[in-house]
């Protein structure tokens, strides 16, 4: 890998006096940082310039307004005008050029590193460094321009593929919550969906209801990376979510035998799904992409859940708490954007029920999903119309949907959820008489 292509640097910029499309694309999809070397760096950052004064630039008004510059930088412009070039070509030369600056950013972290070992720095604060810089090159690789005849094309062939159901089932994922289908015309790939919630108050059952629906009765594929539980207690969960038996029986070895007879069947479920589970103790961001991209790689997963990112260490002592939990759903949108699948990440609400500077975070999610207790209106309409519901699931922000809140039932010991009234009814029922 080259860290520079001083041939395919001058190609660019010839082919940047060509036509303004090719000075917009060059200008969508690079910076003058991505020029190695200095004369070119200049002359791209002068066109630059030009193009957002609305100059026309051409190798005539170029030479005209920056003679002096080009004969002072040595550069045979004639030469480096004189070429020959199309979209495709120019596309192509575009990419190898992002491919040198990262392979240059590469190199300097590198540098970085060996120096920051021998200069005795700590191995975590190295570790850090790290974390920041390579999310830095994702951001940057994350450039994508679409001309405006591309985007017409783009978008007749996306609102043609919605309007078929099988279409709409390659990009869209739908809970058995209807009211968070209605409100959201489902999840969608690329999505981040940050679920909050305070501690215990069941984010990660209600996760596990969603990875339920999707890998287990719909059998997509999707991974579910925890970092609090061991594969004994996942296990336990699994078996009350997926049979609906009593945790609390499973896990006193208490079951009956009517009960005991029921896992069978449900778990040849699991067992045909598509649900993979990742239990990592020490949950790093760069871990989490990690595992994310092999298993985008290895199963095509339409879904990733993160549970959670509190626990994350992103060994950056310097930066706020706030900061580390941005800095990581902006990578997480990044990856689900890129390897096309969503990710649902949690997140914990503080003592007093707000997420630690949630307006940082919420900015880089589609969807912000919160579940909490019915608040004191809430919770006498409840009463008032003798409806089962005992928590609330809020749309806090939606990119494509209205805010709202929707009542659902949570059977704490069964670890399940329902927005089903008849089924809520039966199984506020089954807690008042088990007392
Ligand atoms: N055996 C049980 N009997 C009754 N309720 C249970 C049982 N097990 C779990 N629960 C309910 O589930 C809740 C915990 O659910 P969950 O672990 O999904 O919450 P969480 O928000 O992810 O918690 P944390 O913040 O600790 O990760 C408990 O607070 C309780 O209400």
């Amino acid at each position: 890998m080259l860290i520079f292509d001083p041939e395919n640097e001058r190609y660019i910029l010839g082919a940047c006096t060509e036509g303004p499309e090719y000075l917009g694309e060059a200008l969508a999809e690079l910076t003058a940082a991505d020029f190695y070397q200095r004369e070119n760096n200049i002359i791209f950052e002068a066109m630059a310039k030009m193009y957002q004064d609305g100059r026309e630039v051409t190798a005539q008004t170029f030479y005209i307004e920056h003679s002096d510059m080009i004969k002072r930088l040595g550069v045979s412009w004639t030469t480096l005008t004189d070429v020959f070039t199309n979209p495709t070509a120019f596309k192509v030369a575009i990419a190898k050029l992002k491919e040198t600056t990262k392979a240059r950013n590469l190199m300097t972290l590198s540098d970085t590193i060996r120096q920051d070992i021998e200069n005795g720095t700590s191995v975590d604060e190295v570790k850090a460094r790290i974390e920041i810089a390579l999310s830095k090159c994702e951001n940057a690789a994350g450039r994508h321009y679409i001309s405006p005849k591309d985007m017409s094309r783009i978008c007749l062939d996306v609102v043609a593929e919605r309007m078929e159901p099988e279409g709409r089932a390659k990009k869209c994922i739908y809970t058995c919550f209807g009211a968070l289908n209605k409100a959201t015309g489902g999840i969608e790939s690329g999505d981040l969906i940050i679920l909050s919630g305070s501690t215990g108050g069941g984010k990660s059952a209600f996760a596990a209801n969603l990875a339920r629906d999707v890998c287990v009765t719909q059998k997509l594929p999707g991974l579910y990376i925890n970092s609090e539980m061991s594969a004994d207690q996942m296990a336990l969960r699994w078996s009350a979510i997926l049979a609906e038996l009593s945790h609390t029986a499973l896990r006193a070895g208490k079951l009956s035998d009517c009960d005991f007879n029921k896992l069978p069947l449900k778990l040849d479920a699991f067992d045909t799904g598509g649900l993979h589970t990742l239990t990592i103790p020490d949950l790093r961001i760069n871990t989490v992409l990690s595992e994310i991209r092999r298993f985008k790689a290895k199963e095509n997963i339409r879904l990733a859940i993160v549970d959670y990112i509190g626990r994350m260490d992103f060994l950056d002592s310097k930066a706020d708490d706030w900061q580390l939990l941005t800095g990581a759903a902006r990578r997480l949108k990044t990856i689900a954007q890129e390897q096309q699948l969503a990710i649902i990440m949690l997140a914990q609400l503080s003592a007093s029920g707000k997420l630690a500077q949630a307006s940082y975070m919420s900015h880089e999610a589609d969807l912000w999903l919160n579940l909490r207790k019915p608040n004191e209106e809430e919770t006498k309409t409840f009463l008032g119309s003798k409806d089962p519901w005992n928590i609330v699931l809020e749309i806090v922000k939606g990119r494509n949907t209205r805010t709202g809140a929707m009542p659902l039932y949570f059977f704490g010991d069964r670890l399940t959820f329902t927005d089903d009234k008849a089924k809520a009814l039966y199984y506020a029922k089954f807690v008042q008489a088990a007392g």
